[in-house]
């Protein structure tokens, strides 16, 4: 499905096309997907939909061997450091050092960015005070809870500035307040900036709540896409046509209408999931 929101924000990444394959799955099928400039764009699918290989194809972690990716009009297979530096990026997996302060660790991410010496001290202190963590700065990160290290990522991968954030999962094992915290600190980041956010999550009240649209992605590719109002909006009213009383669907209701059996299948089931991030548990 190819999407031209009415939104006339500039298109801040675009995938067209876009395959990639592990042997013979078919990890991402040709995908089509734009976001617009300053959105909180929610990724969704079971386990094994692709979503992280996408993601790792747009931050040019894997090549893109078929199809175009483009971030604010950067091509990811032949300008691939134009977009990393448009990029923040905190992927599933651990990306904070445990031996290491909060501070040490986001200052750790700014040489790696190259931002200047000059400016890397305060760049620091301000993400870090941006994600709540100016209190805890000097501490140990193993010895933050899992919100904790969950913000410290999001610092890690601010302070490069970036105009495109791209979170794998920021939640994913952690309680509702610090996922609430969590959305609260990418909100104001966003708001302060007009940054981009591309997130996945297979928690649907957060994509209901957090997201200005969603993309419902399956064996590769994008099977429905909108805002979350507009896809319950769209189940409730095949529901009434079909003579079925609704109280209201529930995005995650418009996930299985989507997914279907391929959801049991594949054995994933987003409410299912229990993968719960070793980092957390790790670190925390
Ligand atoms: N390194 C790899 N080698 C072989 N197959 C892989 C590899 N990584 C992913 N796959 C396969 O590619 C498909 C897509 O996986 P991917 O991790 O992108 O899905 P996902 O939507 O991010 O899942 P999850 O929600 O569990 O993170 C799955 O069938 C998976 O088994």
């Amino acid at each position: 499905m190819t999407d031209v929101p009415e939104n006339t924000a500039p298109v801040a990444l675009a995938c067209e096309g876009l395959r990639y394959a592990f042997g013979e799955t078919r990890a991402v099928d040709d995908l089509e997907l734009t976001v617009r400039a300053g959105e909180v764009f929610g990724l969704l699918g079971p386990n094994g939909a692709g979503k992280t290989t996408a993601i790792r194809c747009i931050t040019t972690l894997l090549p893109v061997p078929a199809g175009m990716v483009r971030v604010f009009g950067h091509d990811a297979a032949k300008e691939r450091m134009a977009v990393r530096r448009l990029l923040g990026y905190v992927p599933q997996q651990l990306s904070a050092d445990a031996g290491l302060t909060g501070r040490e660790n986001v200052e750790l991410f700014a040489r790696v960015f190259d931002v200047t010496r000059r400016e890397r001290a305060d760049r620091v202190a301000r993400v870090l005070e941006a994600v709540g963590l100016t209190a805890a700065a000097d501490r140990l990160a193993k010895t933050y809870s899992g919100g904790m290290i969950r913000r410290l990522e999001l610092a890690q991968a601010l302070v490069s500035a970036p105009r495109l954030l791209m979170l794998d999962e920021p939640t994913i094992g952690l309680d509702p307040i610090a996922r609430t915290s969590v959305w609260e600190h990418i909100n104001a980041v966003r708001a302060a900036t007009g940054m981009t956010v591309l997130v996945t999550t297979h928690y649907m009240d957060e994509a209901d709540q957090y997201c200005d649209r969603v993309a419902l992605m399956h064996r590769g590719r994008i099977h429905a896409l909108g805002t979350p109002h507009e896809l319950r909006s769209e189940l409730a009213e095949r529901r009434r046509a079909e003579g079925e009383a609704d109280p209201g669907p529930t995005l995650e209701d418009v996930f299985r209408d989507v997914a279907g059996r391929g959801l049991d299948e594949q054995g994933g089931d987003f409410r299912d999931v229990r993968s719960t991030r070793r980092t957390a548990s790790r670190v925390g």
